[in-house]
């Protein structure tokens, strides 16, 4: 039996707003007839705005009200940022889609400068981020690392009043809510690598709901789902969340081949490890963890035995 409408929860924040009404369209698109509706919810993440991302801990932050909500029959799916989603689904809840992934990286506002490598002595550069401020400071040790919270519109407004030299967001979320055009430049990636998943949307299910799996499945884009496995199985061999300065990169190369990039850092910067291994699409996720091993090899592991102990605290 089909249903005819889908309840599809989302968080509230204006980019989880445009990526849940972004499903409901390609939904009804893709099914004339059908009926998609958004329940808006909070999670602990939202609601805790005071503190950096980083102190606040646990997995699924952003997730996991959503989930619960999921099991008990109130939605029928979830979107979420791919790279808001922890490593382990909880049982009984599945990954059904993951959609095409067109913008990775991370950008630099500033209304002040034109480029990073113009930013002066000493510059206040706002990001919570720990993976975006080891990755900087390792290049630019002499910056000022600050704290800026809250969702993408939010942070923007900060940039302005609380006089930033610059501001560090996702590419991808700022071109979704249209402020495209306030990105002052896009950072190498040789200089900054991104966070597991980050560009992608995930759509969450209940395992069972086969029909609505079947039905959502077109949203897949095959490279995007072999980049985020192998992705993803890096993040859950050096489990790290957000909690902990790692990012990874997975792209396709020469025709049938993956490249993946990776880094682990310290959070002052002083210490940091990448790497890149190439092979086939079809290896993605022994790709990712063959990865990992080497990185927490070279000294990476080291370094999450220190944030371990410090948070432990
Ligand atoms: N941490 C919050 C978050 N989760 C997903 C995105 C951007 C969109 C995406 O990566 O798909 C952002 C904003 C940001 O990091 O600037």
């Amino acid at each position: 039996m089909k249903k005819d409408t889908i309840i599809i929860g989302t968080r509230s924040s204006k980019l989880a707003l445009w990526q849940a009404e972004y499903v409901k369209g390609r939904l009804e698109e893709e099914y004339p007839g059908l009926k998609a509706e958004l329940k808006l919810m909070t999670t602990k993440g939202d609601k805790i705005l005071d503190a950096p991302l980083a102190k606040i801990g646990g997995k699924g932050l952003f997730t996991k009200e959503l989930e619960a909500e999921m099991i008990d029959g109130g939605i029928d799916l979830a979107v979420h940022s791919l790279k808001d989603m922890p490593t382990e689904v909880p049982e009984g809840l599945v990954i059904s889609a993951i959609t095409r992934r067109l913008d990775p990286g991370d950008a630099m506002v500033s209304l002040r400068y034109r480029t990073f490598r113009e930013l002066p002595r000493g510059a206040v550069v706002g990001t919570s981020s720990l993976r975006r401020r080891a990755q900087l400071l390792h290049v630019r040790p002499d910056l000022q690392i600050r704290d800026l919270r809250g969702n993408v519109n939010t942070r923007l407004r900060k940039l302005e009043e609380e006089s930033f030299d610059a501001i560090i967001l996702a590419v991808a979320g700022l071109r979704r809510l249209g402020f495209g055009d306030r990105i002052t430049q896009i950072l190498p990636q040789n200089m900054i690598l991104p966070a597991v998943g980050q560009g992608a949307l995930a759509i969450e299910t209940r395992e069972s709901d086969a029909e609505l799996r079947r039905r959502i499945a077109f949203l897949n884009d095959e490279e995007t789902v072999h980049c985020a496995a192998a992705e993803r199985a890096f993040l859950a061999r050096v489990e790290g969340g957000c909690q902990v300065p790692v990012g990874v990169y997975a792209a396709p190369d020469t025709a049938g081949s993956l490249c993946v990039e990776a880094v682990i850092a310290s959070v002052d910067g002083m210490r940091l490890y990448r790497d890149r291994l190439s092979g086939p699409a079809g290896e993605a996720e022994h790709l990712g963890r063959t990865l990992a091993d080497r990185l927490l090899d070279m000294g990476g592991l080291s370094i999450l035995q220190e944030i371990g102990l410090l948070q432990n605290r």
